[in-house]
């Protein structure tokens, strides 16, 4: 049966494709929400006969998108409908990006003008799977807009391999590099470009979820941490670490500290029961689960720092964290912030910070964030420490009383992580 279909000339949100055989010039995918989408009229596997009158038989698709732009006002199609028209029956999947994508810089995406960029850290909704290499997506952000292509995940860890077996030869890829550094370093990553998610609504009865302030060294992350605290002691609490170092006479076991040996403290780095762990001093010191479980089994909010390595071992079904990233404000800005601040490190107390000591703030947050980006679920920049303050107090509540997107993982399965 062939069909006539009138279109007007605006991008049609389908793209086509050359049967490498029979020369045949089909429907490839139609974009959901886009034109032809909307019309119902298009199908994926449709073939086209004629466009404006022009036979397209024989033709590139490149000399067909050529008449397509050529063409004013309205478009009229001749074509064969595909004999089983697809009937949908994809569920809607939601994911977080876990890397960066920019289309334009893409070869291998087969119209670029259709691709959907997105950062890491970004949800989507994947309305489409139907192509293996190429899904259609739109971003929770704006799901009034048409649908664009995104590289399937299929496609993605094919080419997060080709990438690895490439390495250092290949600089050039369309994927920023910095998904790829994760991919070297961290297996998980390199397994998952997208992370599926889910809404979760913390029920009132549940235990609260712990609440991780990461940023670079020196940037507030211990004085907005103490201030929160400070602000409500009874609904705030932070971790008490665990230490080898000895007792002094006015701290109380289980107080600052929980002092324990040398050997207990290894034990419990080699059964994973510390988030993050570091010597000082030939003293080991360490945040333990165990010891954020005991605040939260208290009924409390509990909030610690950590390093950015620890997130992936803090990110499970039973503590849920809610991460937030605390930011320098430009180099200009703390300038005059940081005026009176004392920089507090292993060797240097009460420091005045230095112009490298600014710059170095800026370079190690840059770092964080192409690393570890995709898991913040919130950023704080640290200029005015009031309004930082403030705004951490909401993020915090909004984390525990408001619906928020979490890994589906932590939802679905009654198993670890
Ligand atoms: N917004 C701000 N404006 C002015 N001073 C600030 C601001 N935020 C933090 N400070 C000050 O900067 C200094 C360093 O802060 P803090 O000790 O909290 O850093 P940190 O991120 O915990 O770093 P580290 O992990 O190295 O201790 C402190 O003197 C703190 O009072």
């Amino acid at each position: 049966m062939k069909m006539q279909i009138r279109l007007r000339a605006i991008p049609l949100g389908a793209t086509i494709k050359r049967h490498e055989i029979t020369g045949d010039i089909t429907v490839a995918r139609v974009i959901h929400g886009g034109l032809a989408d909307r019309s119902g009229l298009l199908y994926a596997g449709d073939k086209l006969v004629e466009v404006n009158g022009v036979p397209v038989e024989g033709l590139e698709p490149e000399q067909v998108i050529n008449i397509l732009a050529l063409s004013q006002g309205t478009i009229m199609f001749k074509l064969i409908p595909v004999s089983d028209r697809p009937v949908s029956n994809q569920t809607t999947l939601y994911v977080r990006a876990m890397a960066d994508y920019w289309p334009l810089q893409d070869p291998a995406i087969p119209c670029a003008d259709a691709g959907l960029p997105f950062k890491k850290g970004e949800i989507l909704q994947i309305v489409d799977q139907n192509d293996v290499f190429w899904w259609q997506a739109r971003k929770v952000s704006d799901l009034s807009a048409c649908a664009g292509l995104i590289p399937s995940n299929h496609l993605l860890k094919r080419k997060q391999r080709e990438f690895w077996w490439s390495q250092p030869f290949q600089p050039h890829l369309c994927l920023k590099s910095s998904m790829f550094f994760i991919g070297i370093s961290c297996y998980s990553a390199l397994a998952a470009p997208y992370e599926e998610v889910v809404r979760y609504q913390r029920h009132p009865a549940d235990r609260n979820r712990l609440i991780i302030l990461v940023g670079p060294a020196g940037v507030g992350v211990n004085e907005l941490r103490r201030r929160l605290i400070a602000s409500n002691p009874r609904e705030f609490s932070s971790a008490i670490p665990h230490t080898t170092r000895v007792q002094k006479s006015y701290e109380m076991n289980g107080r600052e500290y929980h002092y324990v040996s040398k050997e207990t403290f290894e034990n419990m780095v080699y059964s994973h029961r510390m988030l993050e762990y570091g010597e000082y001093k030939g003293y080991l010191y360490g945040t333990s689960i165990d010891a954020v479980r005991t605040v939260l089994d208290e009924g409390k909010i509990c909030v610690i720092d950590l390093e950015p390595q620890g997130i992936q071992v803090a990110r499970t079904h039973e503590l849920k964290p809610y991460i937030i990233f605390i930011k320098p404000s430009s180099i200009s800005c703390m300038r005059q912030t940081r005026k009176n601040a004392r920089i507090i490190t292993d060797y240097y107390v009460n420091m005045k910070f230095k112009e490298e000591d600014l710059q170095e703030m800026e370079d190690s947050a840059k770092k964080m964030e192409a690393q570890f980006g995709q898991f913040f679920d919130q950023v704080i920049v640290n200029d005015n420490l009031q309004e930082a303050s403030e705004q951490l107090l909401s993020a915090v509540h909004r984390a525990q009383d408001e619906p928020q997107w979490v890994p589906a993982i932590w939802i679905c399965s009654n198993t670890q992580p």
